[in-house]
């Protein structure tokens, strides 16, 4: 159709939002980016504290704040207190969530006191941490050693904590799974105030099996052992620019990690790390990657980008160069490569700071960013939070491998959104039916990317400004996102829970299985101590005639059998 017989799509209304949205750079640079250079300064500090002692010393220290956890839950008066939740503050937190239910009466456990590395056993190949240590607190301890945990997830703020009882995803997910598949033990304070250690094979491997996705509402993580492999000193990395219609890209990211004889364990089809951007309906680069010796990269002729330089160019526009230059190899240093979106934020860095990718820019400032999350979030005003929900779309969306070209053309038609991330990931068939589950039967159609043990999903990360906020055009992102969920029930995918839901809880429970759950919060008598997960997922504001609704319902609902 000509643009001239196009039909005229009606105009939105210039608000106060656009203007803050606009100018928002002006508090960011006076203000949210110098106190986040201290912030991350003090934060830094406190690593360096912690690494100084001895891992005896860590571990005494936690055995003391694991009893005072306990001693704080058994302060707690049921007939008078809320229910129990970590005492991170809202703003604190990576998620987009508003993370209400900490704004309405609930009972906080404080705990802070739970950021130390307790131990990195080389012989078990083993990271004991505790729930806050954060992702870039652990690289920069591991990779030196040339060790990483298996998964990696790339913001530097993202806690162990959040990764176990949320979820984590990084460009090894295709061989790892999640990060909570990478988990060894979860050492945990359930709601009597008993502390147990939950392995995949113990009396406790239901709880285990339970927690991740429960979002802190079965227990409290106070330790995890993690997995951890080795690495080496630099990542060799391919750019491979791809060019199609959306199904087609997706198949070319396919065919990038999984080969169409289905040989997915072999190490030589299959590269370490994998990732893929879509800029735009018709083009995308594939990333694959692989560890490299100093020694390889060293070599005559090889290209190392020192990544980790504040003023580089930012990741993804240096990624897109690969469609103007054609398919390009590069060796970068492995720390850099982990945290290679942190700068800017992926891309959200650029409607935060449009000229943050200025060459200008980055040589001049680039080394005080990123700014710290919790600080935009402090500053970000009623507007501009509701902003993000109306008006921006910030979704990750597990869907199978096979249904990623069907997924973008979704994302396209109803919302428009570029660049888009893909990173694939397994989930794994279990014993046990927990939260997310591979979809029943897939094993018999032998997909690519598939084995008899696991299903090959790929997180579609949905993240900046939709194509009709673009053009002036309205947009309604809550029903969209109402939509988004539908399309993913119908589709066995599952939604990030850091982002925004607009589920009932009903769909709520057809996207996620509770069966795991629910027994599991009756065994460890989680409910009318912890709140559901269902409940902290819930958008709006929770008002105290809410809360104590909620509660009531709950109690009467459910009241516990003890199933000892
Ligand atoms: N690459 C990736 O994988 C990325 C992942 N994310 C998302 O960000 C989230 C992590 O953000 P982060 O700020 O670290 O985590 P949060 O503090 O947001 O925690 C996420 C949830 O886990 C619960 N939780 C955290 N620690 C504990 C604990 N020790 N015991 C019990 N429950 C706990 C929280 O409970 P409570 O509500 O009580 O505080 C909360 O419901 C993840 O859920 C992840 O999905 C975001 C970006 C990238
Ligand atoms: C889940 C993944 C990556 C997600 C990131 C792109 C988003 C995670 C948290 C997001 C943000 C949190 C809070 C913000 C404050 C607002 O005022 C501005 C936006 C933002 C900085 C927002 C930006 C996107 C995130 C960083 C993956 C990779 C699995």
């Amino acid at each position: 159709m000509s643009d001239a017989k196009a039909p005229l799509r009606p105009k939105r209304k210039m608000q106060l939002v656009d203007f803050l949205i606009q100018f928002r750079w002006i508090l960011v640079i006076f203000f949210v980016l110098p106190f986040s250079f201290l912030y991350y300064f003090s934060i830094y500090l406190g690593d360096v504290k912690s690494e100084r002692k001895s891992y005896e010393q860590r571990q005494k220290e936690h055995d003391e704040n694991v009893k005072e956890v306990v001693k704080r839950l058994g302060e707690r008066d049921a007939s008078k207190d809320g229910l129990v939740c970590t005492g991170r503050p809202p703003w604190v937190v990576v998620g987009m969530r508003n993370v209400d239910y900490k704004r309405a009466r609930h009972f906080e456990v404080d705990l802070s006191k739970f950021r130390n590395i307790l131990e990195i056993d080389k012989e078990r190949m083993i990271a004991r941490v505790e729930p806050l240590v954060n992702m870039g607190q652990i690289s920069r301890v591991t990779v030196p050693m040339n060790l990483s945990l298996a998964v990696l997830a790339e913001l530097d703020d993202l806690t162990v904590g959040g990764l176990i009882n949320g979820f984590g995803i990084e460009g090894s997910s295709h061989i790892f799974g999640l990060f909570s598949d990478t988990v060894v033990s979860l050492e945990v304070v359930l709601a009597d105030g008993r502390v147990v250690r939950a392995t995949k094979d113990n009396e406790y491997s239901d709880l285990f099996y339970a927690i991740p996705w429960s979002q802190g509402t079965l227990g409290l993580l106070v330790s995890a052992e993690i997995k951890l492999i080795p690495v080496k000193e630099y990542v060799r990395l391919t750019y491979k620019p791809v060019t199609g219609n959306l199904k087609e890209l997706a198949q070319a990211y396919a065919d990038t990690f999984a080969p169409r004889d289905g040989d997915q364990d072999n190490p030589s089809k299959v590269p370490e790390m994998v990732e893929g951007m879509i800029y735009s309906p018709t083009e995308g680069v594939m990333m694959t990657g692989r560890y490299a010796s100093k020694q390889e990269a060293k070599q005559r002729g090889n290209v190392i980008n020192n990544y980790g330089w504040w003023f580089k160019p930012w990741f993804y526009q240096h990624a897109q160069t690969a469609l103007k230059r054609g398919e390009f190899v590069e060796y970068i240093p492995t720390r850099d490569y982990y945290h290679r979106h942190t700068r800017s934020l992926y891309w959200e860095g650029k409607l935060i700071l449009p000229f943050g990718d200025q060459f200008w820019f980055r040589f001049l400032l680039g080394w005080l960013m990123p700014p710290k999350i919790a600080l935009l979030k402090a500053t970000q005003s009623e507007a501009i939070r509701n902003y993000y929900h109306d008006h921006h779309v910030i979704q990750d969306l597990l869907v199978p491998l096979y249904k990623v070209g069907d997924c973008l053309e979704w994302v396209h038609r109803e919302m428009e959104v570029y660049p888009i991330w893909l990173c694939p990931h397994r989930i794994y068939k279990l014993p046990v039916k927990p939260m997310i589950y591979p979809e029943p039967g897939f094993e018999a159609h032998r997909r690519q990317g598939d084995t008899e043990y696991a299903q090959m999903y790929t997180d579609i990360g949905v993240y900046y400004v939709p194509g009709a906020v673009l053009r002036g055009e309205p947009f309604d992102g809550a029903e969209k996102c109402r939509q988004l969920e539908l399309w993913l029930i119908e589709n066995h995918g599952f939604q990030a829970q850091y982002a925004v839901t607009e589920l009932t809880e009903k769909n709520f429970w057809r996207m996620f299985d509770n069966t795991l759950y629910e027994q599991c919060r009756k065994k460890y008598k989680a409910i009318g101590t912890f709140m559901s997960a269902y409940y902290k997922s819930k958008k709006g504001r929770k008002t105290e005639k809410e809360v104590q609704e909620a509660e009531q319902e709950k109690a009467e609902q459910e009241t516990p059998e003890v199933d000892e």
